[in-house]
């Protein structure tokens, strides 16, 4: 399996705040993999740094065998939120298409082929000529996932992407996400802990130090890791939101 992410000894620190210290993990293709961890924990720090948007960092930091942001292409980052001004008429299509335009994909053909591939692997092709700003959250999230997929990324980045949307739809994006080609590395960012409901390989948990956990079996320690508090009340809290009150298999 081809090495995608690795990072090793990371530490980073803002002006005034040490946000990251000695992290270090590992992310394969094809892999899911939840970045965990509560507020303030880094993860938007963590993100910053693998999309090269940040710099300054201590410790090693590689991409596709690369420094940060040498390959825009490889990587799809699919926002929490992404805001259009309502007065442009601006359809699903277009959105799409844009991310095209940000890898520079530009043979009409190749682009049409993609762009139906993208709508499909979301099943939005239905609603291609509606306007962004008249879709639901649920909707919109798979539209910025198809733009994201247009490029063919090896690599898909997805900030809280479940947190403007129902229960029934997180289940629905999820069930679609497995379905991505099985060589994309997926990370998914989240204080949600109920993804971890859904196909996922490996938990990284980050509370400014790092945690990696090889199943999605969340273990007392990881949960006292990121929360800090009694691992049981947590563990309570999770499955009292479950849909059918049975415990969920991702605690143990
Ligand atoms: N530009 C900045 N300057 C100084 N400190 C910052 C800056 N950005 C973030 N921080 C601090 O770094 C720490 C990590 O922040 P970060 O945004 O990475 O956490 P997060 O896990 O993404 O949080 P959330 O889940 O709330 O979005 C926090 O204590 C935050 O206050």
């Amino acid at each position: 399996m081809k090495k995608i992410v690795d990072v090793q000894n990371v530490s980073f620190a803002y002006k005034n705040h040490q946000a990251l210290i000695d992290i270090n993990f590992e992310l394969y293709e094809g892999q899911r993999c939840a970045l965990l961890g509560p507020n303030g924990g880094g993860k938007t720090t963590l993100v910053k740094l693998l999309l090269g948007i940040l710099s300054g960092y201590q410790g090693n930091l590689a991409l596709f065998g690369d420094h940060p942001g040498r390959h825009p292409a490889l990587i799809g980052y699919v926002p929490q939120q992404y805001k259009l001004n309502p007065i442009l008429p601006v359809t699903v299509k277009d959105v799409v298409l844009m991310g095209a335009n940000a890898a520079q994909l530009k043979d009409k053909k190749l682009l049409s082929a993609l762009l139906t591939q993208a709508l499909q692997q979301m099943h939005i092709e239905h609603i291609e000529n509606t306007l962004f700003k008249d879709l639901s959250g649920g909707q919109r999230q798979r539209v910025l996932v198809a733009r994201a997929l247009i490029a063919q990324p090896k690599l898909l980045i997805l900030d809280e992407p479940t947190s403007n949307v129902d229960p029934s739809m997180t289940a629905q994006f999820f069930a679609l996400l497995s379905a991505l080609p099985k060589d994309v590395a997926v990370l998914v960012v989240s204080h949600d802990m109920s993804i971890l409901e859904y196909q996922i390989d490996v938990i990284l948990g980050l509370n400014q130090t790092m945690k990696v956990q090889q199943s999605k079996a969340l273990t007392s320690d990881m949960l006292q890791h990121l929360y800090g508090v009694n691992s049981h009340f947590i563990k309570d809290l999770v499955q009292s939101t479950t849909s059918n009150n049975e415990p969920s298999p991702a605690l143990v």
